[in-house]
């Protein structure tokens, strides 16, 4: 039975094609089970697909079928004490013995702990390890290996192994994150992953992939999973934050007046309607990023890996502002909760920390940004050396001339604003790298100096993939509905376009010919766009269509019976079970005493 609930609430959301699953779901059942993130998340969300991204097919079978029935728990250490952004920096070694046919796995410092993985701590028994490869007396860097750590009878670590919990965390504290080292560990050899690089019997060293980066998938995929994480966690929050703000009444802005609803207050639906907009944007995001992504393993398996590039650069961004845009927007949803958006019981807090997680975790969010930046400024490159773009860097083209595009304030045309604004910004930092170089600087210290603008490049660049994206699936989606319900979507789609130019005036007052006039208009439609969506705005968030028990919420539950709710939490808690505490003997009175 526990397996089934682990399985059937983990793998339906990794939505990995092999397992016969056709896009990234994202509802998730087993929230209402575990409660907390659960110690098998690292098991079906990274272990099984590294087993299916990185294994031969004699591999698979071996491996496939003892994780699927958890006869085998899993996890993914790659991530050490001393290197977590740079993999080819990973100290951990796996040093082929012909001799034995075994790689022998070695931490040769307390810098080279394992330190991270999730699950690791306590619960698996096996993990899939990164560690750099040598044979022969050269290393190949870092390659993926399958590792038993603990005796699947009495789950005591092996001879060799040293492992623990890492101790208490901002949150994921039910994950039992953990470390991890070696001394002198053998494997067999077949314990390398050999999809995609090989060391045969005699310790010949064998690449098989087309692409260097292939050992990098799992790290693709769940980035490429957690957009569309990113709008469930979100979709969430801004239920609880909606349907609270319908219940609470505060203040009297007019005398004589009943206190109105707290979601009445503009600045409310200001702070709310944007998170319900962006839950939407950022699921037909990733339900097209998903696309893109079985688009590019179709061509891999046809021996293509052209396209490889670009998705690395979109899964990398389009993680990056998914994550920091849904902690930043969980937390106003908190703030919208006032004091009782502090209550653990809410919810939000947890899902505050598991957000703010995802912006570091599978890649920070700078590192991130900065890969798609580098992808950005080639393309850039190679446009001027008349080479073709990509289809998500079409715009450029548009802006190559570097005259301000015409501002345009239909939803297209604001759409083609956010374009300019990537275009100028990418173009801004291609200058800047020139300008250093011409000044005498290399190329990587050029580089260095005009990394705060690559991050903005990077982030206008994914903001504008956002916009074009929602835009274009909202009216594709809601060709066929009726006119009440395209309406409401397409006011939600409109909305993120007015938030966003409002953010980012500056950039399209430096790149487009929006005016001080433009600006108003602008401000005074988003105004009253916001009166426009509250009417509906209790059915959006109901349409998200949570159950309670997967809500776990006293502030959102479907019933609105908050103050009931928080009240019936507070009793339960421990401290609440004597009238009076023993401290009060032990400590508190005699301190009144003066005894203490
Ligand atoms: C109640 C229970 C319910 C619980 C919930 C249940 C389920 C969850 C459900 C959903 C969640 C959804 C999915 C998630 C599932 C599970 C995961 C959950 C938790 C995960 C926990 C976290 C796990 C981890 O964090 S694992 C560790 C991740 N580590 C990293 O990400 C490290 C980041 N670093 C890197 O990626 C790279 O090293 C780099 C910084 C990007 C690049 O390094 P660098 O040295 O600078 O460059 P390099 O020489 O390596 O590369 C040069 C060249 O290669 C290109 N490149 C780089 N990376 C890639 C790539 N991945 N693919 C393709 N190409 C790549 C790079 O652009 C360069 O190209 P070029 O030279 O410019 O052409
Ligand atoms: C909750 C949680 C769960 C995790 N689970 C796992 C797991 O299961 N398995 C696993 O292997 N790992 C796991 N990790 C580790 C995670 O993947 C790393 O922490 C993450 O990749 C960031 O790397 P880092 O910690 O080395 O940060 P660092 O790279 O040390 O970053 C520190 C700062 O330096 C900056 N920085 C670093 N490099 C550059 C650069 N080149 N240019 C500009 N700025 C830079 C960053 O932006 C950041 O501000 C987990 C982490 C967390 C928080």
């Amino acid at each position: 039975m526990y397996g089934q609930i682990v399985r059937d609430g983990l793998v339906n959301v990794t939505g990995i094609e092999d397992l016969g699953l056709t896009s990234p779901v994202l509802q998730r059942t087993s929230d209402a089970f575990f409660k907390e993130i659960s110690p098998f998340l690292l098991h079906f969300g990274m272990f099984v697909p590294t087993i299916i991204g990185q294994c031969t097919p004699e591999q698979q079978a071996k491996w496939l079928p003892l994780a699927m029935d958890l006869k085998i728990i899993g996890t993914y250490a790659q991530t050490e004490l001393g290197h977590g952004t740079f993999i080819r920096g990973l100290e951990t070694t796996a040093t082929y013995d012909a001799s034995t046919e075994q790689f022998i796995l070695k931490t040769p410092k307390l810098s080279s702990y394992k330190w991270w993985a999730g699950g690791l701590g306590k619960t698996a028994n096996h993990c899939i390890v990164l560690a750099q490869l040598y044979t022969k007396g050269v290393c190949h860097g870092p390659h993926p290996f399958i590792v038993q750590i603990r005796d699947t009878e009495t789950h005591m670590p092996l001879p060799g192994i040293k492992v623990g919990e890492i101790g208490p965390k901002l949150g994921f504290n039910t994950a039992d994150n953990g470390f991890l080292g070696f001394e002198d560990f053998r494997i067999p050899r077949e314990n390398l992953m050999m999809k995609n690089a090989q060391v045969t019997k005699d310790g010949t060293y064998v690449k098989v992939a087309r692409h260097g980066k292939l050992t990098y998938g799992t790290m693709v995929f769940v980035r490429v999973m957690l957009v569309s994480d990113m709008a469930y966690c979100l979709a969430k929050a801004v239920t609880i934050a909606v349907r609270y703000s319908a219940v609470r009444r505060q203040s009297q802005p007019k005398p004589d007046q009943p206190e109105p609803q707290v979601l009445d207050y503009l600045t409310q639906q200001h702070k709310l309607f944007i998170c319900i907009s962006t839950a939407h944007a950022m699921k037909l995001t990733s339900t097209w990023l998903w696309n893109t992504f079985t688009g590019v393993l179709a061509d891999m398996r046809d021996g293509n890996t052209d396209t490889l590039p670009e998705l690395h650069a979109l899964s990398s961004c389009l993680k990056a502002i998914s994550t920091s845009d849904t902690s930043a927007l969980i937390e106003q949803c908190r703030f919208a909760c006032g004091g009782h958006g502090y209550m653990y019981s809410s919810n939000l807090p947890a899902l505050y920390s598991f957000a703010t997680a995802t912006r570091t975790y599978e890649g920070d969010y700078t590192v991130l940004l900065l890969q798609t930046a580098r992808f950005l400024v080639k393309s850039w490159e190679q446009m001027d050396e008349g080479k073709p773009l990509t289809p998500t860097l079409a715009y450029l083209e548009q802006s190559r001339n570097g005259s301000q595009v015409s501002w345009d304030d239909s939803p297209e045309g604001i759409v083609r604003g956010f374009d300019a604004v990537a275009a100028g910004r990418i173009g801004a930092c291609v200058k800047s790298i020139r300008k250093h170089i011409n000044n005498g600087m290399d190329y990587e210290d050029a580089w260095q100096m005009t990394t705060v603008q690559l991050v903005g490049a990077a982030e206008a660049h994914c903001r504008a993939v956002i916009c074009r994206v929602y835009r274009d699936e909202t009216a594709r989606l809601t060709a066929g509905c009726s006119p009440g319900v395209k309406a409401v979507l397409d006011q939600l789609s409109t909305l993120y376009l007015l938030y966003w130019a409002l953010e980012r005036t500056g950039d399209l007052l430096r790149f487009s010919s929006l005016s001080e006039r433009d600006i108003e208009n602008l401000q005074a439609r988003y105004e009253a766009l916001l009166l426009k969506i509250r009417p509906n705005a209790v059915g959006l968030v109901d349409a998200f269509d949570f159950r309670d028990e997967v809500l776990m919420s006293t502030l959102g539950s479907y019933d609105g019976r908050v103050y009931e709710r928080l009240m019936e939490e507070a009793l339960k808690t421990p401290l609440n079970r004597e009238p009076v505490s023993d401290s009060f003997h032990k400590y508190i009175k005699p301190m009144m005493q003066g005894k203490l």
